[in-house]
């Protein structure tokens, strides 16, 4: 596997975690692994260090400086908003062959070490006014890793992302199931019942 998006459910689910554990593992297995995340939002200038792209540079042993988070983000928004909703507040034209060229571009760069992308918010998220992530990763020909947490309704939600993913033809490499706060449920009692309707693979973050 060189490259894999991560997407979820839905927003604060534990995308930027899963993919930073992943990035130490590789790093910890000898390998130079890369991430992007083109898109982000929710953060101003002074947050860059615990910022999406942040966290992703520190779990990429490099420092977060506004230019290395350049490199690795497109665009940042400081409005918690999905992008082409930051883009038009902020009277900025969003053009989703720059997105897909950003991304392919970093895709050569990293010369087949392993690299993430990690999108905005979850797979039906919009990314520009006539795209969402799901798009995007059909666009990008990447595998994905579905990310979800047991919380009330998060069956519903993990088999319509499943199901809208498998539909558009996305491969899945596996759904990664995290503990954002502790009012979430333990993610093995969701992978139980997730389990009795479908047969991809599962794992606990
Ligand atoms: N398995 C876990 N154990 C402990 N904390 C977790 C776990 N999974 C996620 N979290 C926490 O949940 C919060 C949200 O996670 P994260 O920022 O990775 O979400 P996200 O999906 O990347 O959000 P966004 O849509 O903004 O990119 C973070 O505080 C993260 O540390
Ligand atoms: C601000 C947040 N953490 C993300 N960066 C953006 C989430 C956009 C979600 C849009 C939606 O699906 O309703
Ligand atoms: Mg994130």
């Amino acid at each position: 596997m060189s490259s894999v998006f991560i997407t979820a459910t839905g927003t604060d689910i534990g995308k930027t975690f899963v993919a930073s554990k992943m990035l130490n593992e590789w790093r910890e297995q000898g390998l130079n692994p890369h991430a992007v995340k083109p898109l982000m939002s929710g953060f101003g200038e002074s947050d860059l260090a615990q910022s999406d792209a942040g966290q992703l540079l520190a779990a990429m042993g490099e420092k977060i400086t506004p230019e290395n988070v350049n490199r690795i983000c497109m665009r940042r928004y400081e409005k918690p908003v999905a992008p082409n909703q930051a883009a038009r507040e902020a009277n900025q034209a969003l053009d989703y062959d720059d997105i897909l060229a950003f991304v392919n571009s970093r895709v050569l760069l990293a010369e087949g070490s392993p690299i993430i992308v990690e999108g905005a918010g979850g797979i039906m998220s919009p990314v520009t006014d006539n795209k969402l992530h799901l798009d995007l990763i059909y666009d990008l020909a990447m595998p994905a890793i579905l990310v979800t947490a047991n919380y009330l309704g998060s069956i519903s939600h993990t088999l319509s992302a499943l199901e809208v993913m498998s539909n558009k033809g996305i491969v899945l490499e596996r759904v990664v199931v995290t503990k954002p706060t502790s009012e979430h449920g333990e993610a093995e009692a969701l992978i139980e019942e997730l389990q009795r309707w479908s047969d991809v693979t599962f794992e606990v973050a």
